[in-house]
């Protein structure tokens, strides 16, 4: 069973439940780094968790939401080994599996509705890497982080 890790800031809590029960269903094992308040906390802390699951290969993919989804993409996004995709619709999410093969999704709970997150899920984790041509610019990217 494919694992997917999932974490989010207090702005997220009952989209992250949303979405969990949702990708549970389609049949994948979630690893739920938290927050489970609606305390204030600092997003940061669940990206790195979220892209350091990924990273290593304890989770195949990773899902991290926070009010935009884009303080948490940019947490995880440091993490090496980490491409975060920050979608707020379903045709950017699609693509980016296929052509950059990211392996970490973000998105903002305070953007989204659930409906168009599970829309957003769905064209992401059902789309696979093309690769071909697209993997000598995913490529370049890692060099990137190399240099
Ligand atoms: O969107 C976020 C970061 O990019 C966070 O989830 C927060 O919503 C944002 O930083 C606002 O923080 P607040 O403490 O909830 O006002």
């Amino acid at each position: 069973m494919k694992k997917i890790a999932m974490g989010n800031d207090h702005s997220a809590v009952e989209m992250k439940e949303a979405i969990k029960a949702y990708v549970e269903q389609k049949g994948y094992e979630v690893i739920d780094f938290g927050t489970n308040s609606s305390e204030s906390c600092d997003y940061p802390v669940y990206g790195e968790k979220v892209g350091r699951a990924v990273a290593s290969g304890e989770a195949d993919y990773g899902i991290a939401i926070c009010g935009t989804g884009i303080g948490i993409g940019l947490a995880a996004g440091k993490v090496k080994g980490v491409l975060v995709c920050t979608c707020s619709e379903p045709y950017s999410a699609r693509m980016s599996r296929r052509h950059n093969n990211t392996n970490v999704l973000t998105f903002g709970a305070r953007v989204v509705g659930v409906e168009m997150a599970k829309m957003i899920v769905d064209e992401w984790l059902d789309n696979e890497y093309e690769g071909g041509r697209h993997q000598r610019r995913v490529d370049m990217i890692f060099d990137i982080e190399n240099k």
